[in-house]
């Protein structure tokens, strides 16, 4: 390449290694400068200061400028040697490192004022620092670029460029006096702050846009991912619903999470350590033969990169072959080319890549979902009752994320990144440094562009996935409300509503859509300018002599071949970032420790009888609002205890302690002397049977229902099982008897069939101790005697635990517990509680318990019945049973009131109600009516 040096007679013999100096400061110092703020930029990223910078610097639009007129006084020195080149007809107009040096120098300084034009709060000191080394270079480079010149070259551009590098000398020093002026008077003025603060909350960052960095500015605004921080989004989130949809909620919980766990951590490298909890699920750790796939697919991956330099580099190879420039046979070449494509190919190495790779990904993809739903399961309640199941779910199944990070990093972005290194230093070899820059140069603005592109259409695409939700929840809504809609004539309503949902969210995805393929359009123009100047200097050395048509068909191919990395690495912060983001959702949960575990080595619980005895015991939920106070009461072995009471007074949070779902606050629960903390948990679940008051069923058949208690059970025991719930004869009737699907929780069975297949299930499992919550709620009277019925089998010679609010159910329970406001108010005999003229005296005068028992029975077999040592529950009364306990509330002062009051209700209902009309929610027939 022609030296201009030689030309000026600027080139002395006696300055040699001067110039030899200057030649590497042109080449060194923008890579200083490039490399500190990089590294500074990333260090501050990794410790989190970009997220704690909360002051903004007053003078950092000064500072901006400083570093523009830095900038330019690079442009005006190109422009400047350009001009001169022309006027003089010298191409290339300049040394080839002072041209390179000062475009690089653009290059650096123009990365520095993308990042500080970007920041809001930046974190000063990659700034600072970059300003500070070109307070030392630049005067050295200023000084060695005279000294090497010979004086007879000291024309006019020797003095542009001493003017432009002392302009910006001075700029560089104002930018740096700037910062500590603004650093002073921050100062100053930090005195006097909290008596200038305005109450209302300041829009600082009204015009900052958060899309060019997700993290730090979720943070320095509303909090990590904010989702609604700047006045961009707010705009454009107006015209869409102002409700959270799922997906944005997630998100949000998961970014505030992840903006936590940071803080805490302290910054992203241990912050990414707690990822290390899934390495035993990604890495195959007990499987050697897997380990062998990875690091196979390793070595693949780097001879794909060297498949990938070489096939460029041969197809110049063949050029020059063909062009006669070399002396290889062509043939043999082309044979050669051919077999790179081969290997290269989807039939080559990515074939055998794939193949070693995808057990090894299945193996990953298994092991976290196992993981994490083993994990969930074995989780307590009050986990399970904090979260919905559907975030559960779906935090299960970001365990792929995982993977794909790691993939991401490993298998993409590291060989990609190769490629593209390989590819600069080959062409800078091989066509020298300006071809090495124009590349670098095309891949910054590339990705800057990219990114910028990306970070904008962050908005329009929230809007969107908004717009997806709102239509998806409309058509949801609609088709599950069917019969709503229909029985209301709304289905006309419900179309306009599904076509407006359904406008908006093609109008905000044809926005995402065009967005996107501008952005594309705008990214390939770069990249065509690129390859366009990369090309013509390319032509520029064939003519010269310097280049052959081989290194331009090189060139050409090594072009081709950076698109893909150049537009993954744009996007790779950016799904890095969502990957993350759902994989926090997940280490969330695989962090959260089960609350309820056995102790170490806690022995089985030794069962005796099941007496079971609650002491002193304290709960919250919440560790906030007392639920249960001081409970005291014993239940002896077979014995059943009722307890009634208000709703909310926590009377299901007592069977809850004692199936040990929670843990008392205060206090304990013993089952046969021992507290139920210091036994193992499995033999005390073991033990106990819980009829729930909404019994879930699985969408499963019958038998597999009602077999899930004994997963050993025979058919027979099944039937015995529901024989003794009463339902035997009826799932005989259901067209596929015991194979008939329940549906979804049981939907397909009514509300009695549910809460006796519930009962079949608890019975199969003979327990020793048997909780009832509820059971016979919201079933009629027929049914009600039904399951009644089963529960006496149930609960016969255990001990039996019962939560009710119709009184009639309990009445003969050995004792009935009144629950108010989390205590014991009262508890003995319904006999005792009636005399004692309490508050159970006053839940029973208020409940017209009267219905009739068909008299069915002989009269023999009831007596018979009644002598039977059952669980003592109460399926009805008699009429004189009825009589004489209305009796009994009569005579009670207190209650005669009441019991008129009742008793006028219920009169009023016998003369104008028919057989199924129910009296304060108790079933009454005219039967019974006419007895009162
Ligand atoms: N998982 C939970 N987390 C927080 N609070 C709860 C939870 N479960 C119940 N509570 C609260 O505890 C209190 C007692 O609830 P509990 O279910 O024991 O009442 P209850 O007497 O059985 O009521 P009901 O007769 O209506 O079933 C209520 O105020 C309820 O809101």
């Amino acid at each position: 390449m022609a030296d201009p040096y030689d030309a000026d007679g600027a080139d002395h013999a006696a300055g040699l290694p001067l110039r030899q100096f200057l030649l590497s400061l042109h080449y060194a110092y923008p890579a200083i400068i490039f490399a500190y703020y990089m590294a500074t930029s990333t260090v501050a990223v990794c410790t989190l200061q970009t997220i704690s910078s909360e002051h903004a610097h007053p003078r950092q639009r000064a500072i901006t400028w400083s570093l523009v007129f830095v900038i330019l006084t690079y442009f005006a020195q190109l422009l400047a040697l350009g001009i001169q080149g022309a006027v003089r007809h010298i191409f290339p107009f300049a040394d080839q490192d002072t041209v390179i040096g000062l475009m690089s120098c653009t290059l650096a300084f123009g990365v520095v004022f993308a990042g500080l034009s970007e920041a809001t709060n930046p974190v000063w000191y990659p700034y600072m620092g970059c300003f500070g080394l070109a307070l030392v270079f630049e005067p050295l480079l200023a000084s060695l670029a005279l000294m090497v010149r010979s004086p007879e070259s000291l024309h006019f551009i020797a003095f542009f460029d001493i003017s432009a590098a002392a302009i910006r000398y001075l700029a560089v020093i104002l930018a740096l006096g700037f910062f500590f002026e603004g650093n002073r008077s921050a100062r100053q003025e930090k005195g006097t702050d909290s008596e200038r603060q305005s109450l209302l909350k300041t829009n600082s960052h009204a015009n900052h846009d958060s899309d060019s960095d997700d993290r730090s500015d979720g943070a320095q605004t509303n909090g990590y991912g904010s989702t609604s921080d700047t006045s961009t989004d707010s705009n454009q989130s107006s015209d869409t619903d102002d409700d959270e949809n799922p997906y944005e909620r997630r998100q949000r919980q998961a970014s505030e999470a992840m903006e936590k766990r940071l803080k805490e951590k302290g910054n992203w490298v241990t912050y990414a350590k707690s990822f290390m909890v899934f390495f035993p699920y990604v890495w195959p750790v007990n499987n050697r033969a897997l380990q062998v796939r990875v690091v196979l697919v390793g070595f693949c991956l780097l001879a794909m990169n060297f498949i990938n330099f070489l096939i460029p580099r041969q197809l110049g190879i063949i050029m020059d072959s063909l062009s006669g420039r070399n002396n290889t046979n062509p043939w043999n070449e082309v044979l050669f080319f051919a077999g790179l494509k081969l290997v290269a190919s989807e039939a080559g190495l990515s074939l055998l890549r794939q193949w070693l790779w995808i057990p090894v990904e299945f193996y990953s993809f298994g092991a976290i979902s196992t993981a994490a739903y083993s994990h969930v399961l074995n989780l307590s309640s009050d986990f399970h009752d904090s979260k919905s199941s559907s975030d559960i779910m779906m935090a299960i199944s970001c365990g792929q994320s995982i993977s794909n990070i790691l993939e991401s990093i490993c298998f993409r972005a590291a060989p990609m990144l190769i490629d593209m290194v390989v590819a600069f230093v080959y062409l800078s070899a091989t066509l020298g440094p300006y071809e090495g820059f124009i590349t670098i140069a095309t891949a910054a603005v590339f990705m800057y562009i990219a990114t910028r592109m990306i970070a904008a259409l962050k908005s329009a695409r929230r809007n969107e996935v908004g717009a997806w939700y709102k239509e998806h929840y409309v058509r949801q809504a609609g088709i599950q409300g069917w019969s709503t809609v229909a029985s209301f004539n709304q289905i006309g309503h419900e179309e306009d509503r599904y076509s407006t949902a359904v406008e908006d969210r093609v109008t905000k995805t044809q926005k995402v859509y065009f967005g996107y393929v501008l952005a594309y359009a705008l990214q390939f123009l770069v990249l065509l300018s690129g390859l366009l100047a990369g090309a013509f200097l390319a032509v520029y050395q064939i003519t010269h002599q310097s280049a052959t048509p081989g290194q331009f068909i090189m060139l050409l191919t090594y072009w081709a071949q950076m698109v893909s990395p150049l537009s993954f690495f744009a996007g790779l912060g950016k799904s890095i970032s969502r990957d993350l983001l759902q994989a926090e959702q997940l280490l969330e949960i695989m962090q959260t420790k089960p609350s309820i575990v056995s102790k170490e080595g806690a022995p089985p619980l030794r069962f005796t009888g099941g007496e079971v005895c609650f002491e002193n015991v304290c709960f919250s939920y919440d560790k906030k609002k007392d639920i249960l106070k001081n409970i005291n009461f014993t239940a002896t072995p077979g014995m059943t205890v009722a307890f009634v009471g208000a709703t909310g007074a926590g009377k299901s949070t007592i069977l809850k302690l004692l199936d040990r779902f929670y843990d008392v606050t205060k206090g304990s629960v013993r089952v046969d002397g021992q507290d139920i903390r210091d036994v193992d948990l499995y033999s005390l679940r073991a033990q106990i049977g819980v009829v729930p008051q909404a019994p879930i069923l699985f969408d499963d058949t019958i038998m597999n229902n009602v077999r899930y208690a004994k997963l050993t059970a025979t058919d027979a025991e099944v039937h015995e099982a529901c024989k003794a719930a009463a339902i035997h004869e009826q799932i005989e009737t259901f067209s596929d008897g015991y194979q008939t699907k329940v549906g979804e929780r049981g939907v397909k069975l009514s509300g009695g069939e549910l809460q006796r297949v519930a009962i079949a299930r608890a019975i199969l499992k003979r327990p020793s101790i048997v909780l009832l919550d509820e059971a016979t709620s919201s079933v009629d009277t027929e049914t009600e005697q039904k399951i009644q019925e089963a529960l006496q089998v149930l609960c016969e010679g255990r001990t039996t635990f019962i939560v009710a609010h119709r009184l009639s159910t309990i009445m003969n329970a050995d004792r009935i517990i009144v629950v108010t406001g989390g205590e014991i108010v009262e508890q003995g005999s319904h006999d005792d509680l009636i005399r004692a003229d309490g508050k159970y005296a006053e839940l029973w005068s208020k409940q017209i318990f009267v219905k009739p028992k068909e008299d069915k029975e002989p009269r023999e077999d009831k007596a018979a019945s009644k002598g039977r040592k059952g669980p003592n529950i109460v399926n009805d009364l008699s009429a004189e049973a009825t009589s004489s306990e209305l009796a009994k509330v009569k005579s009670n002062p207190i209650n005669g009131q009441a019991n008129g009051h009742t008793n006028g209700q219920a009169n009023g209902h016998t003369e104008d109600s028919d057989d199924s009309a129910e009296t304060n929610g108790d079933p009454t027939t005219p039967a019974h009516k006419k007895e009162v």
